[in-house]
């Protein structure tokens, strides 16, 4: 049964046969032409939602958008985000399932290009870039993307294979490789100190969100590296809020806890260097210090890249929910105490008008206007610069898909 008139909402020049046409051009690689043609008809037949442009002659035909897209209120500013040549880093996050991923891999797409030697980073440790550009990204180091003609990387981080990594390296340098040698030269009671620092400990059973800050330092070590230096443009898909509030929040933490350790270690150090001074032994092996040091470090350049607003951008995505954007604002409230630099808010899926009467679609977007509403007369959020992005009928994968939502997001 069809509930609703068919779909006004799309304006287009010449015949419009978007359904064949998707399939055809592989705009979704994951529906079959006949799958297409049924999700065009069922979808913008009843719903009058926004359909991607035909693969033929996409804009010679003067496709227009007209009144499916919600009136945008400002403009994202591409153009000052894809200014300039120096190195910047765009941190996209939000509630979970909101769009993060589609946002961040569309930015990403968008700067390639537009000429910015690109990456694209997912830190959450349930990762969907591969997913999102249907394409293997997985492995843990760049990849390149396929089916652009600017360089654009991915990189799926694998939190728990970095915190494997650093763990054993710690252990095997550090935790009982200390432990043996300061018993071997009969200091028991320094052991025993050595085992109230509990670094083994930490190490095994890590604070939350330590995997985050340990994927983020990994990340550091690619952006460091002189090979990498030619990309302009780093793009972050974050995890869901919780996770990322932590990972904002950890260099400071860990900073604070790997001083402790570093301090105490360093009293041991010049107790066991004094002994071995007696038995004429030079202390040659690098014990866990140095990586204890070394995620210090890390730790100090994240902390400042978060803050830097010449470089960093924290851009927020939500939905036109009460609950995502209450979200939102809690998230922007902990960025701004973090002071981290938050710009823009984009809301994602939000419902075209619809100009049938399709009762589900006009109660829908009420409640969907409802929400938008809230933006405006929230502090966190009214002052930031908004961009609706329009509920499109299909799922958003692909690189021709995401560059069609980047055109439209990214203006
Ligand atoms: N504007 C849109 N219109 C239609 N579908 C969309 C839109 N934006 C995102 N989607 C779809 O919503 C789903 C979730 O999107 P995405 O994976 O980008 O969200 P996420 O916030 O990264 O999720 P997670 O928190 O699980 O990582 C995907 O299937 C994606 O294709």
């Amino acid at each position: 049964m069809t509930l609703c008139a068919p779909s006004i909402s799309l304006v287009c020049n010449d015949k419009f046969s978007a359904a064949n046409s998707m399939a055809m051009a592989g705009l979704f690689t994951h529906i079959s032409k006949s799958q297409a043609s049924f999700s065009l008809l069922k979808i913008t037949r009843s719903f009058g939602l926004i359909s991607l442009p035909t693969a033929r002659k996409p804009y010679r035909n003067s496709f227009r958008v007209r009144s499916v897209v919600a009136p945008a209120e400002a403009v994202s500013g591409f153009d000052e985000m894809a200014a300039g040549t120096q190195r910047k880093y765009y941190m996209l996050g939000g509630k979970g399932g909101v769009g993060k991923t589609s946002c961040a891999a569309s930015l990403a797409v968008k700067f390639a290009n537009s000429g910015h030697p690109t990456i694209v980073v997912s830190t959450d440790p349930a990762h969907s870039l591969s997913d999102s550009f249907a394409q293997d990204l997985t492995g843990g180091t760049l990849v390149p993307v396929e089916g652009l003609e600017s360089p654009l990387f991915a990189l799926e981080i694998n939190p728990d294979k970095a915190k494997e990594e650093f763990r054993t390296a710690s252990q095997k340098n550090g935790g009982t490789g200390v432990k043996d040698f300061m018993d071997s030269m009969g200091l028991g009671m320094l052991v025993e100190q050595l085992g109230e620092l509990k670094l083994g400990e930490l190490l095994d059973t890590p604070p939350p969100g330590l995997d985050e800050a340990i994927a983020i330092s990994k990340v550091m070590q690619f952006v460091e590296a002189q090979e990498y230096n030619m990309f302009t443009r780093i793009v972050f898909d974050t995890a869901p809020t919780g996770h990322t509030l932590r990972l904002l929040s950890l260099p400071d933490f860990l900073d604070a806890s790997i001083g402790k350790i570093l301090k105490l270690k360093k009293k041991l150090t010049s107790a066991t260097s004094a002994i071995k001074s007696v038995f004429g032994q030079e202390e040659t092996q690098p014990d866990a210090s140095d990586k204890l040091e070394q995620l210090r470090e890390r730790m100090g350049k994240v902390r400042e890249l978060f803050r830097d607003t010449d470089s960093t951008e924290f851009v927020i995505v939500t939905i036109p929910t009460v609950m995502a954007i209450s979200e939102s604002s809690r998230l922007h409230a902990s960025l701004k105490k973090e002071n981290v630099p938050v710009k823009r808010l984009i809301v994602n899926q939000v419902l075209p008008p619809s100009a049938s009467d399709c009762k589900f679609c006009a109660v829908k977007r009420k409640d969907q206007m409802r929400a938008l509403d809230m933006i405006h007369n929230d502090p966190e959020l009214a002052g930031l610069t908004l961009t609706q992005a329009p509920l499109v009928d299909v799922e958003i994968r692909g690189v021709p898909a995401l560059k069609f939502m980047g055109d439209m997001v990214w203006k």
